[in-house]
């Protein structure tokens, strides 16, 4: 095994991209590997624009080095496909950090990093990719990390970077938290219209019933949360730009793979093991995964 990488980056899309070009303009180029190739990869910020020197690496096979840092940005219905990559790249030494929606991303990952340590993180910014591949950076990138001794790896990382840290002591709730946003975001996929949908009356109500059944779920799974969240992410939809997108919505209309499991079907599950009564989710998450699987 030949010496390690100090920092690679799996999954170079919408977010992968974002976190690989904060790294390169500190002169922390990741190791950049994916699925397709790429001579480099480009992001578009408001003032301007960051190429990162590629390739993007594509074939696991031809890597031999473990990394101290992984971060990985695949979506969560690619991690068993990308299982070649997180078994050349981690050891026991290595940290994993999950840029990926949801709260399961250290039972999703342990499966497949021959023991590194996975750390999972909220990503808060919104990203786009466009038709020729590059990203379009849509806010102030920013990320919450567990406080932990094993966030200490990335808050250096991304030291006088243009990625916000922050570490919460109570990283669940804030997970949560941001959960609940993307619940309500999966309604994006059911109408087939971006956040100014949530300028409707009937769509915020509906945002707000099904908001409040996350919320309720997301208590009995430990999170803290006040009974203002619902109202604020509502409020969040409405002040943001009417055709912003979701990824899942992305994925939607590129006709791929949904993460409706983790975003939206999480909530039926953790409410079934709570015997709490999940009405909305029982509508909304089979159409979903229906969208996202078939058949038909
Ligand atoms: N986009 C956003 O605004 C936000 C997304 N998130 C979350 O971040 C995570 C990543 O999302 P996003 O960046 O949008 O996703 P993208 O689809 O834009 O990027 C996924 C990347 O992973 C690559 N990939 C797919 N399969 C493999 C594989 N088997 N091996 C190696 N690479 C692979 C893709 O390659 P290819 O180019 O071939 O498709 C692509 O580069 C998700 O969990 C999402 O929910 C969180 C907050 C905001
Ligand atoms: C845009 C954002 C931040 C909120 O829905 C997101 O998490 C996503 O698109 O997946």
């Amino acid at each position: 095994m030949s010496e390690r990488c100090k920092i690679a980056l799996l999954g170079p899309g919408a977010i992968g991209t974002t976190v690989a070009a904060v790294l390169h303009e500190a002169g922390r180029t990741p190791l950049l590997c994916g699925r397709t190739a790429h001579a480099q990869l480009t992001l578009r910020h408001d003032a301007g624009e960051i190429s990162v020197p590629g390739p993007v690496l594509h074939d696991a096979s031809h890597v031999t080095q473990r990394c101290d840092l992984l971060f990985v940005a695949v979506k969560t219905t690619q991690v068993e496909d990308s299982a070649a990559w997180l078994a050349t790249l981690c050891d026991e030494k290595t940290v994993v950090c999950a840029l990926q929606n949801g709260v399961e991303q250290q039972s999703q990952l342990a499966p497949y990093v021959n023991g590194a340590t996975v750390l999972p993180s909220v990503v808060w910014f919104p990203a786009q990719r466009e038709p020729d591949a590059s990203v379009w950076l849509r806010a102030q990138p920013r990320l919450t990390l567990p406080d932990v001794p094993q966030a200490a790896r990335v808050v250096d990382a991304l030291r006088d970077t243009r990625c916000e840290v922050a570490l919460a002591a109570d990283f669940l709730s804030i997970a949560w938290r941001k959960l609940l946003q993307n619940a309500a975001a999966g309604l994006m996929v059911l109408a087939n219209r971006r956040a100014g949908m949530f300028s409707r009356g009937d769509i915020t109500q509906l945002g707000l019933a099904y908001l409040q059944e996350c919320l309720t779920v997301a208590r009995a799974a430990g999170a803290v949360l006040d009974d203002s969240v619902p109202q604020e992410i509502i409020d969040g939809f409405h002040r943001a730009p009417p055709d912003l997108s979701t990824s899942i919505l992305a994925d939607r209309q590129a006709n791929r793979p949904l993460e409706w499991d983790t975003r939206n079907g999480v909530v039926q599950r953790y409410g079934r093991q709570h015997t709490i009564a999940t009405p909305i989710s029982d509508v909304v998450v089979p159409l979903l995964a229906a969208g996202s699987e078939g058949p038909g």
